[in-house]
């Protein structure tokens, strides 16, 4: 088998700062998941032609040929043997044709035309924790725990074409193309494995900024971009481009290509988004459940924006307070890692006693130390500023009249934060019936964990179904060069 290019990006969780992101005067908090996807280039062994396979989904390969003028380059579906038509994938298409262009423009010719003398095979694969898995815990008899998700095979058949499969909102769409267009630029040697190893760097500027002009292109809108962000750099503070920047290269016709190369390597012109280190507090995890009631995200937007301009005064006091607090929850969250840093024993001796108390008793029985205290105090703090929080994200939703955290979530909320060892939590992005986030103490003692407390909650909660996803916070910087045989499951599945 030839030599395999494998690429893998996380998804996200936009924590705190939905719809406040969209302006650049504001910042979201993200936090990129250990569920990622992955993109394998190998050799096609067909001159000019690159072929892309989704197998986990049926009728899930588009075909392509490139086409070369000297000055540009075209990506054609082709059509299958009997003249089939090439069935469509604006997503794909689109991250092939301006990456290619790209290193057509930045390698010249002749390096270019090597790189694809044997033609690419590409294989796109996304975790499981992308798409509900209910159906197949179901057909396994596995009740629904987070170590039951571990039992399904890794890059499940979904059953269903691609249209049809039920996300669970972690951004597949800003994680595959960024994995592609990474591993497209790493094939055509335009950067090398070396020049991800930091982040950041400038060739994950280049990723981001290409990334992201495909990713909106292909979305046919310029959105906050924290998706495609969080893909590339991981978690982190967040704040957007300003739109204007990218707008002259979505003015033609998203199928022709244009010289990418001034505006992607100045930085001048380059995109003007901002990217801070945020991690999630050592000794806790992420916890994610999948909501099966569903909201339409862009509905939800629209109606939010429309009241912000119709009532832009009483918006913007909502905007700003909102804006400090989910700052300062990013604030609680890291000098919680500086005190772990500082005070290790300490940190450790307190998590493990908090684990098993409601946050109202934690720092009246918080024992030990000055520095222990400290941290319980701490993450007191946290657990207050993210039911702030909440109740601004429920105001949003009443005054624009969307349900941001709709009442049924607020019960499932407020039953699992009042469980011991459960610091906070809310609902994702722009929020509505989809998903929940929670953050609980993940300790090193034995005995009923926090996370097992909220399992119980979710497996016997009656007014809503609710499903758990295996994703944590991934501590790895965004996009990761892979090795094959590393993943389990990939070699089997491409
Ligand atoms: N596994 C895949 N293989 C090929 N193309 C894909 C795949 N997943 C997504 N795409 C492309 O991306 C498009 C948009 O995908 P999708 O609607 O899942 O994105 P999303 O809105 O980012 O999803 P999410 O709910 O995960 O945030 C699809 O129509 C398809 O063109
Ligand atoms: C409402 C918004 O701020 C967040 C949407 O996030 P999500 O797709 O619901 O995770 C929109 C955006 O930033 O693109």
């Amino acid at each position: 088998m030839s030599h395999a290019t494998v690429v893998s990006s996380p998804g996200k969780v936009l924590a705190a700062g939905g719809y406040l992101v969209l302006d650049p005067a504001y910042s979201g908090v993200v936090i990129s998941t250990s569920s990622r996807f992955y993109a394998v280039v190998q050799d096609l062994r067909r001159v000019d032609e690159i072929q892309v396979r989704s197998p986990q989904f049926t009728d899930a390969v588009w075909n392509y040929q490139v086409l070369l003028n000297g000055v540009n380059v075209r990506v054609e579906p082709k059509n299958g043997k009997n003249g089939a038509i090439a069935p469509k994938n604006k997503f794909v298409q689109l991250a092939l044709l301006h990456t290619l262009s790209y290193c057509f423009e930045v390698k010249g010719l002749v390096p270019f035309v090597d790189s694809l003398a044997e033609g690419l095979d590409v294989v796109i694969a996304g975790d499981n924790d992308f798409y509900s898995q209910r159906a197949k815990l179901a057909s396994m008899n596995l009740p629904r725990t987070i170590s039951s998700l571990s039992k399904i095979p890794p890059f499940g058949s979904q059953g269903v074409a691609l249209s049809d499969v039920h996300k669970t909102g972690l951004g597949s769409s800003a994680a595959l193309i960024t994995s592609l267009v990474t591993s497209l630029l790493l094939h055509f040697s335009v950067i090398s494995p070396a020049d991800l190893t930091d982040t950041p760097s400038d060739a994950r500027t280049l990723v981001h900024n290409l990334a992201q002009f495909v990713h909106c292109l292909a979305q046919g809108k310029v959105g906050s971009g924290f998706d495609v962000s969080a893909a590339v750099f991981g978690s982190q503070i967040y704040t957007r481009f300003d739109p204007a920047r990218l707008q002259p290269l979505m003015e033609r016709d998203a199928f022709s290509t244009r010289p990418l190369k001034a505006f992607l390597s100045s930085a001048d012109q380059a995109l003007d988004h901002r990217v801070e280190p945020f991690k999630l507090p050592p000794l806790t995890r992420m916890m994610l459940a999948d909501v099966d009631a569903g909201s339409d995200t862009p509905s939800l937007v629209g109606k939010v924006l429309k009241w912000r301009k119709a009532q832009s005064a009483q918006a913007d006091a909502l905007w700003t307070a909102l804006n400090q607090s989910n700052q300062a929850l990013a604030k609680a969250l890291l000098n919680l890692s500086d005190l772990y840093a500082g005070h290790q024993t300490a940190y450790e001796d307190v998590v493990n006693q908090l684990a098993s108390l409601a946050h109202d008793q934690w720092v009246a029985s918080a024992q030990g130390s000055t520095e222990g205290r400290q941290v319980a105090q701490k993450f007191f703090e946290a657990h207050q500023i993210s039911e702030d929080i909440r109740a601004k994200m429920r105001e949003m939703g009443d005054l624009s009249e969307v349900p941001i955290e709709p009442s049924e979530q607020t019960a499932l909320l407020d039953a699992c934060v009042s469980q011991p060892g459960v610091i906070g939590g809310g609902v994702p992005g722009a929020g509505g019936y989809d998903a929940i986030w929670l953050l609980v103490f993940e300790p090193g003692v034995e005995g009923t964990s926090p996370l097992q407390r909220v399992e119980k909650v979710w497996s016997t909660y009656t007014a809503l179904d609710v499903s758990p996803l295996s994703s944590e916070e991934s501590v790895a910087k965004g996009a990761r060069v892979e090795r094959l045989e590393e993943i389990p499951g990939l070699r089997d599945f491409i």
